[in-house]
């Protein structure tokens, strides 16, 4: 199977993930700053816990080789996303240390510890299938909305534009899409295997849609 099977296998979750409104509005710069700072904080907490969950991956690894897939995103999450979000906050006066004192809301906990539940079960694949949605539907939405027309002076979420619409995401991304191709290549899409895949994939993207709804609902 490939990865495209994952995604085909729940189109219209991946359509109302990369494409929900909270994306719709940030692309526009029309998104209440209140319900950016929810969501960034909330991000912050997220990427914690994506990080245990990289590592997790290193641990789960057999080899030296697929030890060293899962540093890159691992070393890329604690130096460029979270510093992102860190120094985003610091407008507002928020420190680290102050963020990692934010309580998780339930679709932080949700999805975060769904993840990592997925890796301790199953093996390297099901956590790197786990991961997938987050990297890909990041990738996909700055692909798609990091674009010369965007304003990045005038439009306040041109940061957060720029860090997944940039050349680092893109290239991440793109090699880690690259080492999950090779995770399923020798699994049939329609293999009791493949359905675990696709399942795991299509919950991983179910709760992306769930965050993004949080944030506006925090704020209503
Ligand atoms: C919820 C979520 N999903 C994905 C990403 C991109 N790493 C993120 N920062 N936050």
């Amino acid at each position: 199977m490939k990865v495209e099977d994952l995604i085909l296998h729940c189109q219209s979750d991946w359509q109302a993930y990369t494409q929900h409104p909270f994306v719709e509005q940030l692309a526009a710069g029309t998104l209440p700053q209140a319900v950016y700072q929810h969501y960034l904080q909330q991000d912050f907490l997220f990427l914690k816990q994506y990080a245990r969950a990289y590592a997790l991956a290193i641990y789960k690894a057999r080899t030296l080789a697929e030890m060293r897939h899962g540093l890159p995103s691992l070393q890329a999450l604690l130096d460029s996303e979270i510093a992102h979000h860190v120094s985003y906050c610091e407008q507002w006066g928020l420190s680290e240390a102050a963020m990692e004192q934010t309580p998780e809301a339930p679709g932080t906990v949700a999805y975060t510890r769904y993840v990592l539940d997925s890796g301790c079960q199953g093996d390297a694949t099901d956590l790197y299938v786990a991961l997938a949605p987050c990297a890909l539907g990041y990738a996909q939405i700055g692909r798609e909305r990091f674009h010369s027309e965007i304003d990045l002076d005038s439009n306040p979420y041109g940061s957060w534009l720029a860090l997944y619409g940039g050349d680092e995401f893109q290239t991440g991304v793109s090699s880690s899409r690259d080492h999950l191709e090779t995770l399923l290549a020798e699994i049939d899409v329609d293999s009791v295997r493949g359905n675990q895949l696709k399942t795991i994939f299509a919950t991983a993207t179910r709760m992306e849609v769930a965050f993004w709804q949080q944030s506006i609902d925090a704020c209503l």
